[in-house]
């Protein structure tokens, strides 16, 4: 390696996990060894990347709720309006609609700024509704979600590169669907993996061969040759 390892701004669902959504044990290896900040940016609830950050043995520098939660250098901040796509989601019940995740929502209890929906639900009736409260909705191809327009990922990790002292530029991402685009346009290179979605292919510097962790493993060995 001739240069500073780069910072790292990782997905988790579709890039850290195989094809069955399962994390790849392999993952640990490689985060663990990685010699410079690893961000989880992810559409998951904050809890979800806090716990796989801890027991990675990584500082906790997070984006959660696809940039809605950001946690770096032990300051953490929240963007988005969770009662207003509370709103929406009861809205959507209200019409018909399921969100899908069974008695015990894990998907929703912890989260602070969003609604995520499983993606068996009606997706025209979960768009319009979403609209009518000025709310979009992303398919990351594990749930919609329904958010405040403008929170996104890119914005926690010019966030999360401020309070590090670092230039977004520094950050090599890696995702897999259109909540990864705009961490891929605020950082200095970006892969997509071979499963991603067209929106992820199309703003990623490149789409690699592998999917899910098999691209991610390449993208990192090819980094640390580099
Ligand atoms: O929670 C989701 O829908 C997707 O999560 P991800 O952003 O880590 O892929
Ligand atoms: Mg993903």
């Amino acid at each position: 390696m001739t240069d500073e390892t780069p910072p790292l701004a990782l997905d988790i669902d579709g890039t850290l996990t195989d094809g069955t959504g399962r994390l790849d044990p392999r993952a640990f290896e490689y985060l663990q060894a990685w010699d410079a900040t690893v961000v989880l940016a992810t559409g998951k609830a904050f809890p979800y990347p806090v716990s796989l950050s801890h027991y990675l043995g990584l500082e906790l520098t997070v984006i959660a709720e696809n940039g809605g939660v950001v946690l770096a250098d032990d300051t953490v901040s929240y963007q988005g309006d969770r009662e207003r796509a509370q709103a929406a989601a009861d809205a959507f019940v209200e019409r018909g609609g399921d969100i899908g995740w069974g008695s015990f929502d894990a998907i929703n209890e912890w989260r602070r700024t969003e609604i995520a929906v499983n993606r068996s639900a009606d997706e025209e009736l979960l768009r319009s509704v979403a609209a009518e409260f000025d709310l979009e909705v992303f398919d990351t191809g594990y749930a919609y979600h329904v958010k405040t327009p403008g929170v996104e990922k890119g914005t926690g990790l010019r966030a999360v590169a401020e309070t590090l002292g670092r230039d977004p530029d520094d950050f090599v991402a890696i995702g897999d669907s259109e909540n990864d685009v705009s961490t891929f346009d605020v950082a200095g290179r970006s892969f997509a993996v071979a499963n991603a979605d067209a929106a992820a292919r199309d703003a990623a510097d490149a789409v690699v061969e592998g999917s899910y962790f098999d691209g991610t493993a390449s993208v990192l060995e090819s980094l640390a040759d580099e």
